[in-house]
């Protein structure tokens, strides 16, 4: 039994209640734009970061505690990359320059190497160990989100080797080796079904899949790639969770990028869809109509190097065109932090959502 819950805005938002203002929390929270969080990582490299219970709650707690009461909701401090990992490949990651895998995927004979059927709680479960000792030092603050990277994302990664500007590795893999695509796809997807019910045992109260490159896909080309493993997914998670008579969590699903999908996303069974900054807020509220999902997002996360006058206005204007956000709205940027930005700044932020988020 965790503490009970002293602010659960964030999950009651995300079952479509009108609330009292809505909630706010940052993608990226506990990262580099923090000083606390470089005095951790001057000590331990990213992974062991990560493959440390206690430093991985220690850092998801750096930004509930810094700006204390102004945050709504806690996210475990690890990484999407961790799924690789446990399918049997090495990933680190480069100071400044981010993950790095020293023997990508090259061609699909490549996919014998990795692990058909990884023991997700065996590979990961100090993820698990995380969640749950953060869900009990959190004592009921905010509610622990759990997350993981969408199949494509992650399939990119895969084969990429680290980041990429044109995607054109993983791009000639879904367009000359489209079954050995789908089948590497489908690995992830399995094996993300099991790692993110693994987290919801392990305590986390809401769950978020990260899609950040979806908007590199063609919109046929997320159709046939990601969308359909995005739903498996979700169908997958809940599924599990009712057969084990658990109750159900919210799932938020975060497809950077693909507004043009943003119809069929609102059918995709997700009870919450992140959005960017390249949607405006009243055309996707338009686009969902009378459908119950809830948006989150959007403010481009570097009007935070803008000042406080731009911060202000921006966020006065984003909440009013998610009609208010008192019902259906739950506010975030529309990327992840970044690591320059001043953290008085973020607290400044995060007071004018309290701001005008309680208004009318
Ligand atoms: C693509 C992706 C990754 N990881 C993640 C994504 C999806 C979100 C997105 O699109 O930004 C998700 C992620 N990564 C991290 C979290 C922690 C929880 C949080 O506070 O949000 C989460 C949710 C910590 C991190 N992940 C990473 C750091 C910095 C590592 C360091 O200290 O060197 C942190 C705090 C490293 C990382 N990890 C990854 C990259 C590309 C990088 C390097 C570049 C960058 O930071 O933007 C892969």
């Amino acid at each position: 039994m965790y503490p009970s819950m002293k602010n659960d805005l964030i999950l009651r938002a995300a079952r479509g209640e009108t609330v009292e203002r809505p909630p706010v929390w940052i993608m990226r929270q506990a990262g580099r734009y923090l000083p606390e969080y470089h005095k951790l990582r001057s000590k331990q490299s990213f992974f062991e970061m990560c493959q440390t219970p206690e430093t991985s709650c220690e850092l998801t707690l750096q930004p509930i505690k810094r700006f204390d009461g102004l945050l709504d909701a806690g996210i475990i401090f690890s990484d999407i990359l961790v799924i690789p990992q446990a399918l049997g490949m090495q990933v680190v990651m480069l100071e400044q320059k981010g993950p790095h895998f020293p023997e990508p995927l090259v061609t699909p004979e490549d996919l014998e190497k990795l692990e058909k059927v990884p023991n997700i709680p065996a590979k990961l479960g100090y993820v698990m160990d995380a969640i749950s000792l953060t869900r009990e030092n959190l004592d009921g603050k905010v509610p622990l989100l759990g997350f993981s990277g969408a199949p494509w994302t992650i399939m990119a990664y895969m084969i990429e080797g680290g980041g990429s500007k044109a995607f054109t590795k993983a791009k000639t893999w879904l367009f000359r080796y489209p079954e050995a695509s789908h089948r590497l796809l489908t690995m992830v997807t399995d094996a993300t079904i099991v790692y993110l019910t693994q987290q919801v045992y392990a305590g986390a109260q809401m769950l978020q899949i990260f899609d950040s490159w979806a908007g590199e896909l063609s919109p046929q080309d997320f159709f046939e790639f990601s969308y359909p493993y995005l739903v498996k997914i979700c169908e997958g998670v809940k599924k599990e969770l009712k057969k084990s008579k658990r109750t159900p969590v919210p799932m938020i699903v975060f497809p950077k990028g693909a507004w043009y999908a943003l119809d069929k996303l609102c059918d995709s069974g997700y009870d919450v869809i992140g959005l960017d900054w390249t949607i405006d807020p009243r055309e996707a509220v338009r686009i969902r109509g009378e459908r119950r999902v809830i948006f989150q997002g959007n403010l481009d996360p570097n009007i935070l190097y803008g000042g406080r006058e731009i911060i202000e206005s921006r966020t006065k204007e984003m909440i009013e065109a998610f009609n208010g956000g008192k019902q259906g709205y739950i506010i975030n940027l529309g990327h992840g932090i970044t690591p320059g930005v001043n953290p008085d700044d973020v607290r400044f932020f995060l007071e004018q959502c309290h701001k005008y988020g309680s208004q009318n």
